[in-house]
């Protein structure tokens, strides 16, 4: 079955006009070898608004998501066939250089990752390789402003030199967002972001999210339904490998279309 987005053409957000469709996945399909892993999936990915992908372990949430910064690039035997769009441009088109590709489409994983370096260095790691600073005065403005839209600046900024890693597991996730938010990106994408944090670690990351999306296309994979109904506005349905349905959270959560969805919403199986 192909979903195309019924959602309306413009939105406005944090001021600014921006493009509805930031992403675009047109009849894609994933396999690990032999193995199907994702099949015929087309979807469209809007700007100013979180969407998230649920659905049983195994249905290829995160298979999926990593198509759209072709981090299954880094997965010997893996095959991505189909399309997907950035901005109408095709992100596996020979031109497209795969390391600018991943700043313009971040990507936030499930354990949070320092590199083990300072805290600064950690921000300022990828505008260097990406050229962005011209000076030390850029690199430290680049720095303390990926912190503070990260809602961790108050917290580091007398400790900028201590390592990454020694911050607590929730400071640590929301230094690897102002990593991801330092080389200016486009999309972020999550992979079950909160899955090693406590509650009120998770709170404060799923409030960052609700801020970050007036400047970025969110997309995050969770397992918690109650975290999808939170934080998003707009939610995929996988199961085996396919899309099953796409909408509004709201009519997601309240009046799915399709009866595997509603038998997943209301728990019987997952
Ligand atoms: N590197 C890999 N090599 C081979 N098969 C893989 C690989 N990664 C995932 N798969 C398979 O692809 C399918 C989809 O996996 P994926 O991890 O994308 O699902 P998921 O919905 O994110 O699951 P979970 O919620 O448990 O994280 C599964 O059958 C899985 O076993």
């Amino acid at each position: 079955m192909v979903l195309r987005s019924t959602f309306a053409t413009n939105s406005k957000s944090a001021g600014r006009d921006m493009t509805e469709t930031k992403l675009t996945a047109r009849n894609v399909d994933v396999f690990y070898g032999q193995k199907k892993a994702i099949n015929d999936v087309s979807i469209d990915i809007d700007n100013g608004l979180v969407t998230a992908f649920i659905g049983p372990s195994g249905c290829g949430k995160s298979t999926f998501l990593r198509t759209l910064n072709r981090m299954n690039d880094t997965i010997a035997g893996a095959r991505v066939d189909g399309q997907i769009l950035l901005d109408g441009e095709d992100i596996y088109a020979a031109s497209m250089d795969a390391v600018a590709l991943r700043a313009r489409v971040g990507m936030v994983f499930q354990k949070p990752n320092p590199f083990p370096k300072s805290i600064y260095e950690n921000i300022a790691y990828g505008p260097r390789i990406h050229g962005l600073a011209a000076s030390k005065a850029d690199m430290d403005r680049i720095v303390e402003s990926a912190l503070t839209k990260a809602g961790l600046w108050e917290e580091v900024k007398d400790r900028l030199t201590d390592a990454g890693t020694a911050l607590s597991g929730g400071q640590q996730q929301r230094l690897c967002i102002a990593r991801a938010i330092a080389v200016s990106p486009e999309v972020i994408l999550m992979d079950e972001p909160c899955s090693a944090l406590d509650p009120i670690a998770t709170a404060r990351i799923e409030e960052l999210i609700d801020e970050l999306k007036e400047s970025f296309a969110i997309v995050i994979v969770t397992h918690s339904m109650q975290q999808a109904a939170r934080v998003s506005q707009r939610t995929a349905f996988f199961h085996l490998g396919s899309l099953v349905e796409y909408g509004e959270t709201d009519q997601i959560f309240t009046n799915p279309r399709e009866t595997r969805t509603k038998d997943y919403i209301t728990g019987r199986y997952g």
